[in-house]
């Protein structure tokens, strides 16, 4: 990881072709270290935000800067896999994929598994996961590869609030190990555990961007 990592935006609005400006004037500068949750109200664009960070969607206005970003490990809000395949597989896949053999992907798959205590459920296939335990297995994909931004949407939608507790303090966790961490989320205790706040409904157009 690179110390003068930095994820901003300068001056980031963005609209989808026909639809209205959803925020503008957005100027924000992110460092590793930091937890940041990205707030507001449902289709106020969270997630459009953390894809544009990503670099998946182009901003309709401003640019978006990755100074020494590599990889990016994304928890998507609805999760998502191969019913008959196990949860082992899930976190494997990546590492695999990123050139590692199995013999050695499967250690640092279960240590992502561990993080959020999915140890004992490594061996269960996709299709018999709970809805919070297939979350949490998005978040054990996600950080498996050991990503310098983490972006992670809606985290705690299928969560009781003690897994909430201990989901926030993995994700500040591996922010403290140099991580920048960007979470969507509606939920205040997620909100309250990162370390700062944007709250989208500040930037969203006031009168004439969207006459
Ligand atoms: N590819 C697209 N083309 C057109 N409109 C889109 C596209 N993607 C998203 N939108 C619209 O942009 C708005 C913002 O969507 P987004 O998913 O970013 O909101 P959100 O704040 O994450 O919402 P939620 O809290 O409900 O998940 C929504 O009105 C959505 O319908």
């Amino acid at each position: 990881m690179d110390d003068g990592m930095v994820v901003a935006t300068h001056d980031v609005a963005h609209r989808f072709p026909g639809t209205d400006v959803l925020f503008e004037h957005l100027n924000i500068t992110v460092r590793p270290g930091e937890t940041v949750a990205v707030c507001g109200p449902s289709g106020c664009g969270k997630s459009t935000l953390l894809s544009i960070l990503a670099g998946w969607e182009k901003p309709w206005h401003g640019t978006v800067e990755r100074h020494g970003i590599g990889r990016i490990g994304w928890a998507f809000q609805n999760p998502y896999g191969v019913p008959e395949r196990t949860a082992l597989d899930h976190v494997v896949f990546p590492l695999l994929a990123k050139g590692m053999t199995r013999r050695a992907a499967e250690p640092q798959a279960m240590e992502a598994l561990g993080l959020f205590d999915l140890e004992y459920a490594a061996g269960r296939r996709f299709a018999d996961l709970s809805g919070g335990e297939a979350q949490r297995l998005m978040l054990a994909r996600a950080v498996c590869a050991r990503p310098d931004l983490l972006l992670v949407d809606e985290p705690t939608a299928q969560l009781d609030t003690r897994t909430v507790h201990s989901v926030s303090h993995v994700l500040g966790h591996l922010a403290g190990q140099g991580m920048i961490v960007m979470v969507a989320t509606h939920d205040p205790d997620t909100r309250d555990a990162c370390r700062r706040v944007i709250d989208l409904a500040e930037y969203a157009p006031r009168g004439e961007a969207n006459a």
